[in-house]
C-alpha cells in the first residue's frame, strides 16, 4: 500500500523554514504563501500555509487534502506532508493584547527544483507577446479565478466541459503568456490567432525556414484555434477530450545534439472533413 502524507508538526515546519522567514518565501497563490522547507538531512519541501481568510476553513482544507492526496500522477506534484495546529498566541487586538486561538494549516508538496512553468513562459518571453499586468489572486475556493468558466462562476455548473474550459486556459498561456487569456476575450478569436501566431512566426523564423517553417506555423495556428474552442462560453460547443487527442495525438520528449531535453509537442490538423497527419512541432525551450 502506498505511504500517504505525513503529520508534520509545526514546530517542525517552524525549524525547516527558519520561523517562516520572508527569505524562504517562493511565491504565493490564491491559496496561500509557499515557503521552502529543509529538513535536518538537506531535502527539500514546498511548504504551502494557507491564507486565514474566510473560505479556507476547515472543510475547505480537508477537500484539498483529500483532493491531492489522491492524486498520483507523474506530472502531479506529490503531497507529502500536511500540518493542522491550534495554538493560542497574545495578539495585539483593538490596541489592546488579547490571548487568540490561532489555526495553522500547511499542505507540503514535493520541491520542484525548476520553480513554476509560468516563470519560465516569462524567460521564454512569451509574456512579452501582450503587455504584462498584475495578475488576479482571487478569493476563489478552487484556483485562480481565471481558469473557470462561465457556468461555473455563475450557476455552479459542473461538468467535464469545465477540465476542457481549463485546459484551453493552460494552452491559452503556453501559447500567449500568462496575460493571453484574459486579452484572448478581449478581442475577436481571429483577431487574438493572428496576434499570437504572428509572434510565433516571428519567433520560430529563427529556428527553421521553408516548408518546415511552414509546418511549425500551421501547427502553432492550430494550437492557439484549439484552444480558443476549448474556452467558448457555451460549453456544448467546447471539443470533447477525444476530439482534442485525436488533434494532439503525440507527445514525446527528445535528446537533442547537445544532450539537453526538448519538449517536443506533436499535433494533427483538422480540416472540414478529414484528419491529416503534418509533422511535428519541435519548440525548442533552452531553460
Ligand atoms: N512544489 C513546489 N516546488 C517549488 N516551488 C513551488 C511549489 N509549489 C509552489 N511553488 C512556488 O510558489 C508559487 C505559488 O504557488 P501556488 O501553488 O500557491 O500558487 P499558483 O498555483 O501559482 O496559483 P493558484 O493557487 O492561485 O492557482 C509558484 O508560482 C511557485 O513559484
Amino acid at each position: 500500500m502506498a505511504v500517504g502524507p505525513s503529520h508534520l508538526p509545526l514546530h517542525i515546519l517552524e525549524s525547516m523554514t527558519e520561523n517562516f522567514s520572508k527569505d524562504r518565501i517562493l511565491g504565493s497563490g490564491s491559496y496561500g504563501t509557499v515557503y521552502l522547507g529543509e529538513q535536518e538531512e538537506g531535502q527539500k519541501i514546498a511548504l504551502k500555509i494557507l491564507h486565514d481568510k474566510t473560505g479556507h476553513d476547515d472543510v475547505q482544507f480537508e477537500k484539498e487534502y483529500y483532493t491531492l492526496a489522491n492524486l498520483q500522477h507523474q506530472n502531479i506534484v506529490r503531497l507529502v506532508g500536511y500540518c493542522h495546529e491550534t495554538r493560542r498566541e497574545f495578539l495585539p487586538y483593538n490596541e489592546t493584547i488579547v490571548l487568540a486561538e490561532v489555526t495553522k494549516r500547511a499542505l507540503c508538496f514535493e520541491f520542484m527544483e525548476n520553480g513554476s512553468l509560468s516563470d519560465y513562459l516569462f524567460d521564454f518571453g512569451l509574456s512579452r507577446f501582450f503587455k504584462e499586468e498584475k495578475s488576479h489572486i482571487t478569493n476563489s475556493p478552487i484556483g485562480t479565478l481565471g481558469y473557470l468558466p462561465p457556468e461555473f462562476i455563475n450557476q455552479n455548473i459542473i461538468s467535464n466541459k469545465l477540465d476542457i474550459f481549463s485546459l484551453g486556459v493552460v494552452i491559452i498561456r503556453i501559447m500567449a503568456g500568462t496575460e493571453g487569456y484574459s486579452k484572448s476575450a478581449e478581442m475577436p478569436p481571429e483577431q487574438f490567432t493572428e496576434i499570437v501566431h504572428g509572434n510565433w512566426r516571428n519567433r520560430l523564423q529563427s529556428a527553421a525556414s521553408g516548408d518546415l517553417l511552414e509546418s511549425y506555423s500551421v501547427q502553432v495556428k492550430r494550437c492557439i484555434e484549439i484552444a480558443l474552442s476549448c474556452v467558448v462560453a457555451d460549453r456544448q460547443k467546447r471539443p470533447t477530450i477525444g476530439a482534442i487527442v485525436n488533434m494532439l495525438s503525440e507527445r514525446e520528449t527528445l535528446e537533442n545534439d547537445q544532450g539537453e531535453l526538448i519538449d517536443q509537442m506533436s499535433t494533427c490538423v483538422v480540416n472540414d472533413t478529414e484528419l491529416i497527419d503534418v509533422h511535428p512541432l519541435q519548440l525548442h525551450f533552452s531553460f
